[in-house]
């Protein structure tokens, strides 16, 4: 069942158009990711979602009502969740339960128990997100928007704060996920649509976006003896053949390492120090988006 479906969503601020015709639905207990440049209307999106924002045009409905309606179901991180800094951990804590009936109390599953009586200000930037992620849930959201949850934290606290969120995955909440880290998109999400200029450019599983990159696989091999390249070149699995020193690189399709080898057992040709590589999630965005580190806007 669809959590979350959002139809031909439209916003603009004044003449810029922040999100375009964007439409997706997100399945109950998915990790659904937001991926794309900076400007490319991610936020925008997601706080259309949460409530926060109202569409220009287009429909969202979370749970099957608008979500402004259902605001007690969706949790919500946002980029700038900033506190006071003199705030003591379970100060915060208490103040965003004393919102709700039955509060949940996830700070023993965040491990904030022993940090309750810190200040905001004192904490890492992972304790920062963990307190965040807590705050988000005590109202026992069906539906948690996280919002560049893990930028700016160290690679030991990013990758603590993904158990984090497969913990509450696991727990039966539904996440929407911006992030920028290609490996976090990878680790942890189910699909991910990745956003263009306030349009979704794809919508898919992150290894279904990288089998769509052309050469999607790489064989290196040296051979034992001069192979013709025209060879590999003819074999319908290999999309180009370059070489490196002695080194020959062969791109190509899923079952290209079948087809190289077959051809150079028919050949009698050993290739030495064989590896073969597959291009990751971050190679297939750079084809979706036109780069890395290019800004939409
Ligand atoms: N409150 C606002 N007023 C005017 N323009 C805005 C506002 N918020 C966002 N924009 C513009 O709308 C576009 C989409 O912004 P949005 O923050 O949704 O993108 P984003 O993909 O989340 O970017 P980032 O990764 O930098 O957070 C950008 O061009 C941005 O400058």
């Amino acid at each position: 069942m669809a959590i979350i479906e959002v139809r031909d969503l439209g916003k603009r601020y004044g003449p810029r158009v922040a999100v375009d015709s964007v439409s997706f639905e997100v399945a109950e207990g998915e990790i659904f990711g937001v991926l794309g440049p900076n400007g490319a209307g991610k936020t925008t999106t997601v706080e259309c979602v949460s409530g926060l924002r109202k569409p220009d045009s287009g429909s969202v409905a979370v749970l099957g009502e608008r979500p402004a309606d259902v605001r007690a179901s969706i949790g919500v991180q946002l980029q700038a969740s900033e506190l006071p800094e003199r705030m003591r951990v379970g100060e915060a804590l208490a103040l965003f339960s004393s919102f709700y009936p039955s509060p949940a109390d996830w700070s023993a599953r965040l491990g904030l128990t022993s940090h309750l009586k810190a200040e905001f200000g004192q904490l890492s930037g992972g304790l920062k997100q963990r307190l965040a992620i807590a705050l988000a849930l005590v109202g026992s959201p069906r539906v948690a928007v996280l919002d560049e949850l893990t930028t700016g934290l160290d690679p030991q606290a990013r990758r603590d704060t993904w158990s984090v969120i497969e913990d509450v995955r696991a727990a039966g909440v539904t996440i929407l996920l911006v992030t920028h880290f290609m490996e976090e998109a990878e680790r942890l999400c189910d699909r991910v649509a990745v956003f263009r200029a306030g349009r979704i450019v794809a919508l898919d599983t992150p290894s279904a976006l990288v089998s769509r990159v052309d050469g999607a696989t790489r064989v290196r091999f040296v051979p034992s003896e001069p192979l013709d390249v025209a060879l590999l070149e003819a074999l319908p699995e290999v999309t180009s053949v370059s070489a490196v020193g002695e080194q020959l690189v062969v791109s190509g399709s899923e079952n290209l390492l079948h087809a190289v080898t077959s051809l150079l057992a028919r050949r009698q040709v050993v290739a030495r120090q064989l590896r073969v590589d597959q291009v990751s999630l971050d190679d297939a965005y750079v084809e979706l988006t036109g780069g890395r580190d290019g800004a939409d806007r």
